[in-house]
């Protein structure tokens, strides 16, 4: 069975391509890292270390890569043989590569009429969706109805801790916490369920990328943003800080209650689920950069992503403004980082808008909402964390 991988990075490697592997594929991974997609033709293997205190190792083998930029149509002839197609490049990555995607999704109906799934593997809700209606921007509306026929674009939630890998003289070697979680909608698949050991098929998946997104990723951005706010540089220095605790706690007990009435989920196995991750968090054999947890400031204020949006679910289902939420935005705002375009950017338009306009643009959100001023209150307060 044949795999197409788009993204030898954290997610591709260490979650996405060791379970093609375990499942019996060969993944053809597609990057724009030159010496990535070199190395994993020399070796044509990697090993995938699980942070915990056993470090158990896995070797990834039946690996190749194709440089899209250079060899475009190596990646045409690996999508027309594809069993699977997945994506983990980030969500503004999508429509980059939905071009390449067309012209393979082109040529595979002129000489095929077997029936494949693309499957997004990011973190927003309605990723393949994104993609799908990218990669039809570049087709005509007949190719379009041969891809409805033929090409599922599922949408997924995936979930495992997987850290820059810093200092590492393997430049495929990749460490990663030992849970993981790959849930994909199942109604939107064509032909056979893709035989992945690890997948776990649903009937509906806004409530399990719900779940997720505005649970792990809402939890994650505590120490993230809280933490740079306070001066730490890793996800395990900021989860050691009691203000850091108290926070995670607070919004996470926010977003719960946003998704609790939503989805009428099981108060106590929500808690457990939270306790789970807060100490994944914690995990003491993984070191994660504050700055990869808080990459893309923008993005992660949008109107549908980890704190907007279960910012704006839990006052309509609570009538109340959420404080520890608001807090959090606030540490968004205050966010900075001359490496990350989005943060750069970010803090060009509070300077030239000021906050109030800068928060209401990027998270689409009306000028009087209730959300708006709640976060610019707790710009003052959130000064006493810094002691
Ligand atoms: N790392 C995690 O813990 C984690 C967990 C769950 C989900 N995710 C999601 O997975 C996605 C990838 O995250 P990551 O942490 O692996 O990031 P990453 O930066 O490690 O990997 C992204 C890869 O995409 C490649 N890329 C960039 N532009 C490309 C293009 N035009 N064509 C092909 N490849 C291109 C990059 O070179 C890089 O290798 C994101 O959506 C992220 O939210 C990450
Ligand atoms: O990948 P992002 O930038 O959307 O979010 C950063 C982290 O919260 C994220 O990568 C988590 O580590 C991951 O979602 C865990 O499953």
């Amino acid at each position: 069975m044949l795999a197409v991988h788009f993204g030898a990075g954290n997610i591709g490697r260490g979650f996405i391509g060791a379970l093609l592997y375990q499942s019996g594929y060969h993944t053809t991974f597609v990057d724009v890292n030159d010496a990535v997609i070199q190395e994993l033709n020399n070796k044509q293997q990697y090993t995938v270390i699980l942070a915990a205190e056993q470090n158990e190792s896995l070797t990834v083998k039946n690996v190749s890569g194709i440089n899209s930029v250079t060899s475009p149509e190596k990646v045409i002839e690996a999508i027309i043989k594809a069993d699977i197609v997945t994506t983990a490049v980030g969500p503004t990555i999508l429509p980059v590569i939905s071009n390449l995607i067309s012209k393979g999704l082109r040529e595979r109906i002129n000489s095929t009429k077997r029936q494949l799934n693309i499957i997004a593997c990011e973190n927003m809700v309605g990723g393949s969706s994104l993609l799908k209606e990218k990669v039809f921007e570049h087709l005509t509306e007949e190719e379009q109805a041969a891809c409805n026929d033929l090409i599922g674009f599922p949408n997924a939630a995936v979930d495992r801790i997987v850290p820059n890998q810093v200092n590492k003289k393997d430049l495929l070697e990749v460490s990663v916490e030992p849970y993981f979680e790959w849930v994909v909608d199942e109604p939107a698949i064509k032909g056979d369920v893709p035989s992945v050991d690890g997948i776990m098929y649903v009937k509906d998946l806004t409530p399990y990328i719900e779940r997720k997104l505005f649970t792990v990723n809402t939890g994650h951005a505590v120490p993230a943003y809280i933490g740079h706010y306070i001066g730490y540089d890793t996800i395990y220095e900021a989860m050691n800080d009691i203000n850091v605790q108290e926070i995670i706690r607070g919004v996470l007990a926010e977003s719960g209650e946003a998704l609790i009435q939503t989805y009428q989920f099981d108060r106590k196995e929500h808690q457990a689920y939270i306790n789970n991750i807060i100490q994944r968090f914690k995990n003491p054999y993984i070191s994660d950069e504050v700055t990869r947890v808080g990459r893309g400031p923008i993005r992660k204020l949008g109107p549908n992503d980890r704190l907007i949006r279960p910012a704006c679910i839990y006052i309509n289902v609570t009538g109340k403004t959420p404080s520890y939420l608001a807090k959090t935005i606030a540490s968004v705002l205050q966010y900075t980082n001359s490496h990350d375009e989005e943060a750069i950017k970010l803090q060009q338009m509070i300077k030239e808008m000021g906050y109030n306009k800068t928060l209401q643009s990027v998270s689409q959100l009306d000028l009087q909402h209730p959300l708006i001023s709640a976060v610019l209150d707790e710009l003052d307060e959130i000064k006493v964390l810094k002691g």
